[in-house]
């Protein structure tokens, strides 16, 4: 994998808010880090500076490797069937066999159903099934345990130890405890 990861002097603004500023990271191949912060303190915001979304107020982003970000928002066609939606992706991520991660999901009893009748949890599963199915080597991971079971949420975080210990990165963005230990940056200290 090609992954590496570099924030510098990273402002940013929502509005007329100056929500943190001074902000630097830092991630090689195999990184782990949680961005820890309270709600509306600007973690999904940093995440979509780091995934090239959204432009930042002051500072810049630089990466090396495909990256994927996984948020609330799912990209599913809401009227498609979950199995017909996740194949456009895996068409456009050249995914050619996604069975593995449906099965490590459980998402075949659900690929009939319209993505506007999955649950929460069923929603953050099909998230994960497409993240598993692609190659991105920095995975930017927004709030990834909401909604998830027990069992679901340990499959999870094996897949991202695996994912770190063969050479990606992955940044988690939550305010809760990850339930596994890596290290954390706290927006709190370069809130405004
Ligand atoms: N498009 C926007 N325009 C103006 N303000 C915005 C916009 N998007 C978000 N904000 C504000 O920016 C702040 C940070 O939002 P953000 O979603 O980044 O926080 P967060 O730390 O991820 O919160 P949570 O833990 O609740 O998910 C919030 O006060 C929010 O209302």
């Amino acid at each position: 994998m090609q992954a590496s990861l570099a924030a510098r002097n990273l402002a940013c603004r929502r509005g007329d808010r100056l929500l943190f500023r001074k902000f630097d990271l830092s991630l090689h191949a195999g990184d782990t880090l949680h961005i820890t912060g309270a709600n509306g303190i600007g973690k999904s915001s940093l995440m979509r500076i780091l995934a090239g979304l959204l432009r930042p107020f002051e500072g810049t982003v630089n990466s090396t490797g495909s990256l994927a970000l996984m948020d609330e928002r799912l990209a599913l066609d809401p009227e498609w069937p979950l199995g017909r939606s996740l194949a456009f992706w895996h068409a456009l991520d050249g995914c050619t066999d996604p069975s593995d991660a449906l099965a490590m999901m459980d998402i075949e009893p659900l690929l009939d159903v319209p993505v506007r009748f999955l649950s929460t949890g069923q929603r953050k599963r099909a998230a994960f099934a497409r993240l598993l199915s692609g190659s991105a080597d920095n995975w930017l991971l927004d709030e990834p345990f909401n909604g998830l079971d027990a069992a679901a949420r340990d499959k999870v975080i094996a897949r991202i130890r695996h994912h770190c210990e063969a050479g990606g990165i992955c940044v988690i963005a939550s305010h809760q405890d990850l339930g596994f230990k890596a290290p954390t940056l706290a927006i709190e200290d370069y809130a405004t």
